[in-house]
């Protein structure tokens, strides 16, 4: 074959296979999002229009790729639970984060009009992404407790930090100095004192972050089941029923949800055992 001299680059192409028997996290976040959100005049520390764009672009990529089960994003990122049982591409580590990754972003892209209808995109934004493999369902948890806790003290700094600036008339430098060493309780207290501000009052959305989950819908009864008991025909005394039908394995159906609720903690997941399950 004229091309089979050519042919043994492809030796070079080597195989990059995910763990068997692991959970995959996928984690997407924003290229540059400072100078992002500063060109596209997001409001600042949150901008709700910017949040619920990313959060349709997660839920858009969980209605494609049905293996992930639970995303949880925050800011310009978001973290993508796969079950460990997937076979998406053959686990296969490149395809998976590239595809999911453009897709994604797509989404986010396509969306982008819906959601910042007068501002026109200056330019295309892009994610980054990694996938990191967890061998069990205490790491799982506790890697979600930790992009929430994240999100809690993110939020609670940059909430006291831009009214410093906005309302308190502070410069940057200023707002940092003030808030250099203070524990929480002291950021709530400064902020409830000279901002009249309840931080427990902000929107859920801003504190706890976004949480996208598969839930398991409750099936009907199936009606088939019954309707194949009815008696087909008689042959004199005797009633000859339908033969039994293969009853067909159904898979769970299930809906996606997005929550802004405690993902740290026990109720969340004892409520979904279902989740980890597989
Ligand atoms: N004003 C505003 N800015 C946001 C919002 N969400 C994200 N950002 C910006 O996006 C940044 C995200 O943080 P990082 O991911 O650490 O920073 P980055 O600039 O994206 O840098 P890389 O991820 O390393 O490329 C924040 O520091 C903010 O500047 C928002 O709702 N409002
Ligand atoms: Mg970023």
């Amino acid at each position: 074959m004229a091309n089979s001299k050519y042919a043994y680059v492809r030796n070079f192409e080597l195989p990059d296979p995910l763990l068997p028997g692991c959970y995959l996290i996928c984690r997407l976040d924003g290229h540059s999002f400072h100078r992002f959100s500063e060109e596209h005049a997001f409001v600042k520390p949150n901008d709700e229009r910017a949040l619920k764009l990313i959060d349709h672009a997660a839920k858009d990529l969980m209605s494609e790729y049905k293996d992930i089960i639970l995303a949880f994003g925050e800011s310009d990122e978001f973290s993508f639970l796969l079950r460990k049982s997937t076979n998406l591409y053959n686990r296969r580590q490149a395809k998976i984060l590239t595809t999911l990754t453009s897709y994604f972003t797509s989404c986010y892209v396509f969306h982008w009009p819906q959601y910042f209808p007068d501002t026109p995109l200056r330019y295309p934004p892009s994610f980054d992404g990694r996938i990191v493999l967890y061998p069990d369902e205490r790491a799982i948890r506790d890697y979600f407790s930790w992009r929430q806790a994240d999100t809690h003290i993110n939020n609670l700094y940059n909430t006291v930090f831009w009214a410093l600036v906005q309302q308190g008339g502070q410069t940057t430098t200023e707002a940092h100095a003030t808030l250099r060493g203070t524990f929480s309780a002291q950021k709530h207290e400064l902020l409830f004192q000279r901002f009249q501000v309840n931080y427990n009052e902000i929107s859920a959305r801003f504190k706890k972050g976004s949480v996208i989950v598969r839930e398991l819908l409750n099936e009907p009864e199936d009606v088939t089941a019954t309707l194949e008991l009815e008696p087909v025909t008689t042959r004199g005394e005797e009633t000859i029923r339908a033969p039994p039908k293969r009853k067909e394995k159904r898979k769970p159906k299930t809906t996606i949800e997005i929550l802004h609720c405690d993902i740290i903690g026990d109720e969340f997941w004892q409520a979904r055992p279902h989740l980890l399950a597989s």
